[in-house]
């Protein structure tokens, strides 16, 4: 049994950073490596679910296309309530709410289906990473827009210089700070 700081200690050496992709410049914090690593992986989520559980009863999680998907489900299923995807433009059936926002170059569109969360359900969203806050803030809108509550964001890993969690009119959690 690992304490919290060996915990942080082996997410964060499992974490992959690669110099100028996918473009000059950016230094990518690649999540993958750490789901590579079974150990990791396994404090990874405890480290979720003990940060999750503070929040205030929520009731359904918010996974973001792509890389959300792979911890939304996961923390839904351990607090045995509703994973809802956001996807990005034309990939949900039904009917769907629309938000475009502004990526580094041009812009693009997320979507959530109308009838994924019931009136009065408490939201947390969940994502690999928060950057410019630009697809967080888009989500956070799309639950606004549809008149749900928002109690939460929660990225794995927070580019903290970036500040993009300014943008966010939710607490924001994150695990691993760079
Ligand atoms: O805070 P931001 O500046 O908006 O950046 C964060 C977003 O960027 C990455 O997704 P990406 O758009 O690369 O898509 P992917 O998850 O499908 O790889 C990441 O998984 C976040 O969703
Ligand atoms: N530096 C980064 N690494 C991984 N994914 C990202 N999404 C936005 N910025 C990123």
């Amino acid at each position: 049994m690992q304490d919290k700081q060996g915990k942080l200690d082996l997410v964060r050496d499992s974490i992959g950073s690669y110099p100028d992709f996918p473009k000059p410049g950016i230094l990518f914090r690649d999540i993958f490596g750490v789901l590579q690593n079974p150990k990791a992986s396994e404090c990874l989520f405890e480290l979720i679910l003990e940060e999750v559980k503070k929040l205030p009863s929520v009731e359904v999680v918010v996974g973001l296309d792509s890389r959300g998907f792979l911890f939304g489900p996961v923390i839904a299923l351990n607090l045995g309530i509703p994973f809802v995807p956001v996807r990005k433009r034309g990939k949900l059936p039904g009917k769907v709410q629309q938000v475009a926002f502004v990526l580094e170059y041009g812009q693009d569109v997320l979507e959530l289906q109308e009838d994924s969360i019931k009136p009065g359900q408490k939201v947390l969203i969940v994502d690999d990473l928060l950057a410019t806050g630009g697809t967080m803030e888009a989500s956070c809108k799309l639950i606004t827009q549809i008149g749900r509550e928002l109690v939460g964001c929660l990225a794995i890993i927070e580019l903290i210089d970036i500040q993009g969690r300014k943008k966010l009119n939710a607490p924001v959690t994150s695990i691993i700070q760079y």
